[in-house]
């Protein structure tokens, strides 16, 4: 269902001790849209992206999933509803194959005495890096083998896998050349279709304008403003992001 809410953060806070890191934030994120997340360093946006995904609790204020209020106990949790997380710093065992990566944590197994189901994992791996256009050699190259764009191919195709709702992405392509940058935000884009709701953290403008329907500001812990990617342009949103006008 197109356009339906995924995600409600309302009146969200949270301190470190006597540091605020977030201060009233509120948004909502619908299904099949890409929302940027912006602002200096330090503004709050990988904290952000830890309380919506269980990494911390947010000090007040609450998180709804569907139209439920969901407070995830830890990151484990917030993934059995659906939602993944892809960070700039690859989350991936390095000397493991690519399915083996792709079913981390909840791999396939078979027969009375659960024995891992490899042949599953690296045939269902390797239909959806086919799907998906991810470009490796195979479904069992070992991850130290690969580029960096091909494991951040792997690492969203992993949460295009999983994620039912929600796929939050930190600086996606931080890391990565020009060329990898443009497949990396064609997977992202493929997430998109799947109805997906999307929040991407990225530093590069042009990125953020390329890929997202909506912009959201950070500055210090607050929530600047919000603005339709259509109908703001660069200026509006540096201005947002350093308050100089
Ligand atoms: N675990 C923590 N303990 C104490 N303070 C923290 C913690 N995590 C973040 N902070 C503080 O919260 C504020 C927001 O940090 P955060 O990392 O969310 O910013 P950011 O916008 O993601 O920055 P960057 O672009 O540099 O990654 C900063 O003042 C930071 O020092």
């Amino acid at each position: 269902m197109s356009g339906a809410e995924v995600l409600a953060l309302n009146n969200i806070h949270k301190a470190f001790g006597g540091v605020v890191a977030i201060q009233d934030f509120s948004l909502n994120l619908k299904a099949g849209e890409v929302v940027a997340l912006v602002g200096d360093n330090g503004a709050g946006k990988s904290t952000l992206i830890k309380i919506i995904s269980g990494v911390y609790s947010p000090t007040s204020g609450d998180i709804e999933l569907d139209g439920e209020k969901a407070g995830f106990r830890d990151a484990s949790a917030a993934r059995e509803k659906g939602i993944e997380v892809v960070y700039q710093d690859l989350a991936l065992a390095d000397q493991q194959p690519v399915y083996m990566n792709m079913f981390l944590g909840r791999e396939l197994t078979k027969g009375p005495l659960n024995l891992l189901d490899k042949k599953r994992m690296r045939r269902e791996t390797q239909e959806l890096v086919d799907e998906l256009d991810v470009r490796i050699p195979s479904a069992s190259s070992t991850i130290s083998n690969l580029s960096g764009g091909q494991r951040q191919g792997v690492a969203i195709a992993r949460a295009t896998h999983w994620a039912s709702k929600l796929v939050l992405l930190d600086e996606p392509t931080a890391a990565l050349g020009v060329a990898e940058t443009a497949r990396v935000e064609a997977l992202i884009e493929q997430l998109k279709a799947k109805d997906l709701a999307i929040l991407i953290i990225s530093h590069s403008l042009d990125q953020v304008f390329r890929l997202s329907d909506r912009i959201c500001v950070l500055r210090r812990g607050e929530q600047i403003g919000v603005r339709e990617t259509a109908k703001t342009d660069k200026n509006e949103i540096v201005s947002m992001i350093t308050g100089v006008a």
